[in-house]
């Protein structure tokens, strides 16, 4: 289990200054939850790309492109301290290596679980793709809404922000950027 007194304790000053009382029965054992909450959230920084990718790459038969839609995505806004949520999509074509296919959804959780901005989260998950499979091309598109941007500031409860990085063939060729577009498209709600 995840333990951090110095979190716990920042945790305990933080209830005192938003004028709570710290030692009633509800908040007793909160500063502690909220530090293990926290650290459970950023543990992408104690990832290790490389060993959670185990050298799961596999020789490709193919060059047709592989598309992992629909990942739940759950990160933190770097500004606000804020959850964004939604769902990544992936694609990539093969030249001499396929990916395990669990290990797309590990290394968009092991960026994810950051203080984030959604493009730069977009852009590490593509690069990280691009380099283990030397694909011919990466693209990954991101749809999340903020809650920095729904329950406060501008408070819109319906807007989606969507991000792409596309690498390779897929920046390069429009007809490949269409073909992985219209096949997460299908997912989509
Ligand atoms: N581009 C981008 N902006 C983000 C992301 N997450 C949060 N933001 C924005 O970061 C900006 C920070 O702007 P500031 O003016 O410093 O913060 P603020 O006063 O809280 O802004 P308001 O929300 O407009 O009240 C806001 O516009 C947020 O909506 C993200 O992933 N990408
Ligand atoms: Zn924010």
């Amino acid at each position: 289990m995840l333990y951090c007194p110095p979190v716990e304790n920042l945790y305990k000053a933080i209830l005192a200054a938003i004028g709570e009382d710290a030692s009633r029965e509800g908040l007793r054992d909160t500063p502690r939850r909220a530090a293990q909450a926290m650290q459970y959230l950023t543990k992408g920084y104690q990832e290790d790309i490389d060993r959670l990718v185990n050298n799961a790459l596999f020789e490709a038969e193919s060059d047709d492109m592989v598309i992992v839609r629909d990942i739940e995505l759950y990160s933190l806004c770097e500004h606000h301290l804020l959850p964004f949520i939604g769902k990544c999509h992936v694609g990539y074509i093969p030249t001499r290596k396929i990916i395990g296919l669990s290990k797309i959804p590990r290394i968009v959780d092991a960026y994810a679980r950051r203080l984030q901005v959604q493009e730069r989260l977009t852009k590490q998950i593509a690069n990280t793709i691009l380099k283990y499979t030397q694909a011919d091309g990466v693209g990954v598109v991101i749809e999340a809404q903020h809650l920095c941007t729904m329950m406060r500031g501008v408070e819109k409860q319906n807007s989606v922000m969507t991000t792409s990085c596309m690498l390779g063939s897929f920046r390069r060729e429009s007809a490949t950027r269409a073909e992985f577009m219209a096949l997460i498209r299908k997912s989509s709600r």
